[in-house]
Order: structure tokens, then C-alpha cells, then sequence
């Protein structure tokens, strides 16, 4: 988002008590639905106690809230219709061109649709943009646009905004409130102010949106729940469209409680009170409420902005490697982590100190999360690049019981496989770090993969996406800072002090050495006198199972998979046909009316039963031949 400088643009002052200030330069059609669709915002009448100032989008009446239930409700259902076309066309054979801009039309359709409903929807998808386990990525392309600038309300607003919410009017309070804000977005805006002589930035919250939230969030849940009845958990996942609901429904309540902002940032300041490069604004919480949040003002520039950085005299590589510092220690060390770095939230002043804004949206790892991450790390880094085929088997599995810990892999998922993948995934890193190329993924364990992918076996809790979205953040920063920016290698000190292997492994090394050197012992007795108890004992422990019988030999053919889903397809469509045809004869034979009809019904049905059946099997076949084409050919048919 960008920070609004200069005066804004005003228009028919006569449509709106406040009319409206255009925050972007650029004037497009989006911009000019934005302007529309604040200008929606209702209409203000503000008394003389500033009664006035609880009105907002939600006290239109109840004529107006049925009105605001059937907008919504109707965009819905337009929704569905959008995201099902694309669907629909795949089944008619369009090719992946006409589907991608079919998708990219609904994506579209419904990012003007949020918009135009306003506030709680523009946060919504906002939040929605990030989740791709939810929705497709052509999707969450086009939604992320929605972080786009919102017009402004004026400053005489966001006054009296701030004289309803503190109890005394503003001008006895601070001195100089700024008319235009420093930067408007879809929930609130930043005005500056001086109080008790030192400079203070104001958050000051749109009217009446925690009213607006209560209705919409209403009708959302209700939405939810009825896709939840059309649409139910299709993965074995955890999650359903209430779930998602309930999570998204709880982020939009957390960001419009300021007082909730307040004691992130501070969490968050602690966390980094021995880190002398990052400042995080001080909170003013005695003249602060859920509505309006006075914080120190801290003067800073963008770390986008390379061409005054350097007219600084900045160092360039060390705010990158400090802009990847501090979010690795997030991740990793505090496992507290700000959600939404962005050029506009994450700046620099002209010390070279990082300044993070905006708390609004924070994540903690969980503690299985952090766990499975660490097992994750230590399976990946122990060895180093140098790793033999059967230590890396052995880590591939901790590695798997890492993402298992994390919640990445589905219940009921294919551990073979996904080993496998492990091993690949962990050769070709070790690969990378000694400068060796890699075999193509596709190629070399391309069945396994299709097989993972095919059966969703890989999903990311919403606290991954959100770690995604700060990453790929951060990479840009680091990247416009310093070309040969990498945060992997950046990552590598905060990887070791995270995972106990390296400091058992350099411990262990060292004390294995003047062990050796005082006997004179040879490496490879040692292991054998280690390893031999342990090879032993499985031995005998798989002896037995195999003579009480509860050893289980897995073997397991992908042919054999498809070709039995493709037989459970075959014998659907062959039963349709066959009921059918009894359902025929039963009209044929029939003298009474009734009976024909009902005959003549059940035959239609069954007919369509067995087309349905049928487009399936069809279907399926086309995608087999694609992937077999694609495995023996290398040729993609699905060009993304
Ligand atoms: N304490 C501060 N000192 C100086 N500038 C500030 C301060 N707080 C916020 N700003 C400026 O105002 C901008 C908007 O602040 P903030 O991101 O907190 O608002 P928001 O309404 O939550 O916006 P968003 O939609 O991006 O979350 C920041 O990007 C920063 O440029």
C-alpha cells in the first residue's frame, strides 16, 4: 500500500458529507470502483454529542440490513456460478488456456464483488488471499490485489472519530492533527499529531465497522455453512468451510481491536529488546482504545526506496542481511512472527535500524509446529552435504515425522511415498550445497509425486501460509537490496542454533577424536561394535513377527490403483444401465398409468446416472493418457 502525500483529490462534494480522497495517482478502473464503492459508505449525520459517529455501514435500518442480506447472498450464489463454469469446461474439453482465463475472469468477477461490498470483504479477501491451500493460485493472484490503496475519509472525520473515542475533544488533547492521513486503508487511517510535545502517529478506525463486521460476518457464517453441505471435507482433511470461517472470522475481529495491536507490538518489542537494529514505536495505551491507537512516531523510509538509502550513505547488503536476521529470529528463535512485512509495514531509518509498523496480524508456531519444524531442520542440515545413502534414509524418515508433527501431511497419507519423495527432496538439497546439479523432480519420482498430489496429501495450516507470505516478503526486500541476496545461506547460524545435531554432532566429533587418538581404535570397528547389538535384536524382532503372523508385507502398484479406480468407474456406469433397463421394461409392461410414468421416470434418471458415469470415466481416461504421455515423453501437456 502506498502512503499518501500531498492533497488528495475531491469530488461531488454534494453526494457525500465527506467527499472522497483518492489515495492512487494512477486512474484506472479499479481505482474508480474503489471510489465508488466507498462512496457507498453511508451517509453520516453527526449531531452535537457525536452520537452520529456510531453510524456507519450498519445503521441503515432494517430495511437496509435486508438489503445488505440479499446483496450478499446474491453475490454469493453469482460467486459459485463464476468459480463452477471453469469447472464445467473442463468436462467439455476446453483447452488449459480457456480454463486459466476462466478462472481468472471468476478470480476477477470476485475480487470487484469484495470490493464493492465493502470493508468486512475487502479484509476478508484480503485474509482469503493468502490461504493457497485454500484457493487455486490463479485465484489468490488476482485477490491479492485487493491490498491495494482505499480512498481516504477526511481529517475533520477522523477527529471527531478520535474525540467520541478518548471523551475530550481533539484539539485539547494533541496539537497539529494532521488533515490528510498518512496512509488510509480499508479499516482505518493514519493521521499524526504532537501530544505533550512529542510527535505521535493516530490509527483511527472507519465508523461503525465493528457493527458492519457483526452483520456481514452473520450472513457469512450462514454461507459456510451451507457449502459445508455441498462441498464437504473432499480431502480427509481436517478442515471444512465453517472451519476456515471461524479462523478468518477470528483474524477480522483481532484486527479491528487496536488495544489487541498494542500488546503484539510490545510482545513483539520484547522479543527483540536486545536486538539494537529494530525499533518498534512505543503505544500510548492510556489515551488508546480498541478504535483508535496512538503510537510514538517514528520517522523512516521505505527499504524499496534504494536511490535514498544510498543518497544515506545506507549499507545496502547490511540492512538485506538484517531484514533476513530479524525474520529468521522470528521464525525461528521466538517463533513469534509478524505476518505482513510489506515495504509499507516493514521500513529503515536513516540509523539503518529496521522499523516494523502494524501488529495487527501477528502468528506464534504452534508447539507441535515448532517441533516438527525443528526434526524437520535437524533431518535436513545433520551430515552436512556430504551424507551417505543410509544415513540420509534415516533422516528422510525423521524428516517425514517432522512434517507429520507440523500437521503438513494428511491423515491416512502414504508414508512410502512420501519418504521416497524425502529422500529425493534431501539428496538434491545436499546436491545443491555442494554446487552439483540435481535430477529434474518430475522425472525421477514423478509416479510418487502425482500419487502425493493426486490424493492432497501435502497441506499447510494457515500459520504456514502466513510464514510463505512474510518469506516471500522478506526475499523481495532482501533481493531490491542486494542482488546475491539468499536467504537459505542467510539462514544457515539460525538452522545450527535451532537444531541440536549440529552442536551434538561438532561435540561428539570432538571428543570421538581424542578417544581415537589415545586408543588408536579403527572407525569402522566402532561401528560395527555399535550397530552390530541393534542389527541383531531386528533381526530377531522380525523373525518373530513372521512366526506369530503380524508381519505385514506392503506392496503396492500405482497400475493396480488406477485400474481398480478405473473398474469402480466402469461398474457405476454398467449398474446405472442395467436399472435402467429394468425401469424400461417395468413401462413397457405396465397397464396403469402410474406404473408407466414412474417407469418411464426411473429410466430418465438412470440414463443420466450412467452419462454422469460415463463423462467420468471418460475423464479419467484422458487424464491417464496425459500422464503416461508426459512420463515417457516429457512433454506437458498442462503448460501452467
Ligand atoms: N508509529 C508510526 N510512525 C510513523 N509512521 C507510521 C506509524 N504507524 C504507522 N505508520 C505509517 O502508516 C502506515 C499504515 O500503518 P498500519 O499499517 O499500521 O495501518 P493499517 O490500517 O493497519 O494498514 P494495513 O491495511 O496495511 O494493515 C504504515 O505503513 C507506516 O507508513
Amino acid at each position: 500500500m502506498q502512503v499518501v502525500r500531498g492533497v488528495p483529490e475531491c469530488e461531488d462534494e454534494d453526494l457525500d458529507p465527506e467527499p472522497l480522497c483518492v489515495v492512487n495517482e494512477e486512474s484506472t478502473g479499479f481505482r474508480s470502483k474503489l471510489k465508488k464503492i466507498f462512496r457507498r459508505t453511508p451517509k453520516e449525520k453527526v449531531d452535537d454529542d457525536g452520537d452520529s459517529l456510531e453510524a456507519g455501514w450498519s445503521d441503515r435500518g432494517s430495511s437496509s440490513s435486508i438489503r445488505r442480506n440479499a446483496e450478499i447472498w446474491k453475490f454469493g450464489l453469482k460467486c459459485v456460478f463464476r468459480v463452477l463454469k471453469p469447472r464445467s469446461m473442463r468436462t467439455k474439453g476446453a483447452s488449459d488456456e480457456e480454463i486459466e482465463q476462466a478462472q481468472i475472469a471468476a478470480a476477477t468477477y470476485i475480487r470487484d464483488g469484495l470490493l464493492t461490498l465493502g470493508p468486512t470483504f475487502v479484509k476478508l479477501g484480503q485474509v482469503i488471499s493468502t490461504r493457497t491451500d485454500i484457493l487455486p493460485k490463479t485465484y489468490t493472484d488476482v485477490l491479492n490485489s485487493l491490498q491495494d490503496d482505499v480512498p481516504a475519509f477526511s481529517g475533520a472525520r477522523a477527529k471527531e472519530i478520535v474525540s467520541k473515542e478518548l471523551g475530550v475533544p481533539v484539539d485539547e488533547m494533541f496539537t497539529d492533527f494532521s488533515e490528510i492521513p498518512l496512509k488510509a486503508a480499508s479499516l482505518g487511517q493514519v493521521h499524526t499529531a504532537y501530544y505533550k510535545g512529542k510527535k505521535v502517529a493516530i490509527k483511527v478506525q472507519r465508523a461503525g465497522l465493528k457493527e458492519l463486521f457483526d452483520l456481514d460476518l452473520k450472513n457469512l457464517r450462514k454461507l459456510a455453512v451451507l457449502l459445508d453441505k455441498f462441498d464437504p471435507k473432499a480431502d480427509g482433511a481436517d478442515r471444512d468451510w465453517v472451519s476456515i470461517y471461524d479462523e478468518s472470522e477470528r483474524l477480522l475481529y483481532l484486527e479491528i481491536d487496536y488495544i489487541n495491536e498494542a500488546n503484539n507490538g510490545e510482545r513483539f518489542a520484547r522479543d527483540f529488546k536486545n536486538v539494537d537494529y529494530v525499533r518498534v514505536p512505543q503505544f500510548y495505551r492510556d489515551i488508546s482504545t480498541p478504535r483508535v491507537l496512538v503510537m510514538e512516531f517514528i520517522e523512516s523510509l521505505k527499504l524499496t526506496d534504494i536511490k535514498k538509502i544510498e543518497s544515506l550513505g545506507l549499507d545496502r547488503n547490511l540492512l538485506a542481511q538484517r531484514t533476513a536476521d530479524a525474520f529468521l529470529r522470528q521464525i525461528v528463535e521466538t517463533s513469534y512472527f509478524h505476518c505482513d512485512p510489506h515495504p509499507g509495514n516493514l521500513c529503515v531509518d536513516d540509523e539503518g535500524n529496521l522499523v516494523y509498523y502494524d501488529f495487527g496480524m501477528m502468528d506464534e508456531l504452534k508447539p507441535n509446529v515448532r517441533e516438527g519444524f525443528r526434526k524437520f531442520c535437524t533431518a535436513l542440515f545433520a551430515g552436512g552435504p556430504t551424507v551417505s545413502d543410509q544415513t540420509l534414509a534415516k533422516n528422510a524418515k525423521l524428516l517425514v515425522d517432522g512434517v507429520e508433527e507440523a500437521g503438513v501431511l494428511a491423515k491416512g497419507s502414504d508414508r512410502l511415498a512420501v519418504e521416497k519423495l524425502a529422500r529425493f527432496f534431501m539428496r538434491s538439497f545436499k546436491n545443491n550445497q555442494l554446487g552439483k546439479s540435481s535430477n529434474n523432480l518430475k522425472e525421477t519420482v514423478g509416479t510418487d509425486l502425482q500419487t502425493l498430489t493426486g490424493s492432497n496429501s501435502f497441506r499447510f495450516p494457515s500459520t504456514f501460509t502466513f510464514i510463505f507470505r512474510a518469506f516471500a516478503s522478506v526475499e523481495g526486500i532482501g533481493k531490491g537490496l542486494d542482488e546475491g541476496f539468499e536467504i537459505g545461506k542467510l539462514a544457515q547460524p539460525f538452522i545450527e542454533r535451532f537444531t541440536d545435531s549440529q552442536q551434538y554432532k561438532n561435540k561428539a566429533q570432538k571428543n570421538f577424536s581424542i578417544f581415537q587418538k589415545a586408543t588408536g581404535l579403527n572407525l569402522k570397528d566402532v561401528d560395527i561394535a555399535i550397530t552390530s547389538p541393534r542389527k541383531v535384536a531386528y533381526i530377531e524382532e522380525t523373525l518373530r513377527s513372521m512366526e506369530d503372523g503380524s508381519l505385514k508385507i506392503r506392496t503396492r502398484s500405482l497400475e493396480n490403483e488406477k485400474t481398480l479406480e478405473r473398474m469402480v468407474l466402469t461398474q457405476s456406469r454398467s449398474e446405472n444401465i442395467l436399472i435402467a433397463t429394468a425401469f424400461l421394461n417395468v413401462a413397457g409392461f405396465a397397464s396403469k398409468r402410474l406404473l408407466e410414468g414412474t417407469g418411464y421416470a426411473g429410466f430418465a434418471f438412470f440414463v443420466f446416472q450412467a452419462i454422469m458415469a460415463n463423462i467420468q470415466v471418460k475423464k479419467f481416461d484422458k487424464t491417464q493418457a496425459k500422464f503416461v504421455q508426459k512420463k515417457f515423453t516429457g512433454l506437458d501437456e498442462d503448460k501452467k
